[in-house]
């Protein structure tokens, strides 16, 4: 279980006249499911990029339970990550060579932390996805089966954060429900924090908190059921 607060957080690129991401307070508690929205461009996915620890900051903080991820060094950032945030990203970076279970257990092998348990519960997080064939080879997966893969990937180690940018986006309606209410299950089970950047307003809908970007910059921030002033 994490929590999250960015401090005068500020995101340029070379060659823009402004930032993409401009943030002077954030804070996200333990076990609290958010959905950040906004339109293309709005600094979704630098957000995302830039709590993670994969994209650095030219100024401010990233505290996970207090940490500053920006003071680690890089190789142990990654092994933070790899421990603690659970990442569905929106294309995926699965390896298609590789069939869906030796995805889901890949950064699990590579940590050497895939013992038997975990290889049932990998097995456990394809069929609660829906994926009825673990040996089948991602290449030929469709574009939503390849996302269920990305997500029990994501999942496998019980992340005290989930992070999902638009884990709905190619899925029909029936398969949304089944991902969101399979991210919301999850992470109510182990308690974990849940971050879900999504234009699909039914999964919005079922989150605590909407926090709404523009130009880099936070316009809204409501619990479910508040409406804008
Ligand atoms: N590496 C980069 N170099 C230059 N500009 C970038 C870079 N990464 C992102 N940007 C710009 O930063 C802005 C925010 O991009 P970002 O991908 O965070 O938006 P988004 O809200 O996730 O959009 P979408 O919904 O389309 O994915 C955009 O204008 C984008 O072009």
């Amino acid at each position: 279980m994490l929590s999250l607060q960015v401090e005068e957080l500020r995101i340029s690129f070379p060659g823009l006249a402004a930032p993409v991401l401009l943030i002077d307070r954030l804070y996200i508690d333990a076990g609290q499911r958010v959905a950040i929205t906004g339109g293309s461009g709005s600094g979704k996915s630098t957000l995302i990029n830039v709590v993670t620890g994969l994209e650095r900051a030219q100024a401010g903080r990233v505290l996970w339970n207090g940490q500053d991820i920006a003071r680690l060094a890089e190789t142990t950032r990654d092994r933070w990550r790899a421990e603690h945030v659970g990442l569905v990203m929106q294309d995926f970076h699965l390896f298609p060579g590789l069939s869906a279970v030796e995805n889901v257990l890949l950064p699990a092998r590579l940590a050497r932390a895939a013992g038997a348990d975990v290889v049932t519960h990998a097995h456990e997080l394809l069929q609660a996805v829906s994926l009825a064939r673990p040996d089948q080879r991602i290449d030929s997966m469709s574009r939503g089966e390849m996302q269920r893969v990305a997500i029990a990937r994501a999942l496998l180690r019980r992340p005290g954060v989930i992070i999902a940018d638009e884990p709905t986006a190619s899925l029909d309606a029936e398969a949304g429900e089944a991902v969101g209410n399979l991210l919301l299950h999850l992470a109510a089970q182990t308690g974990a924090t849940l971050i879900v950047v999504s234009h699909d307003q039914r999964l919005i809908n079922r989150l605590d908190r909407r926090i709404a970007l523009q130009g880099g910059r936070i316009v809204a921030d409501r619990a479910a059921g508040e409406v804008a002033a």
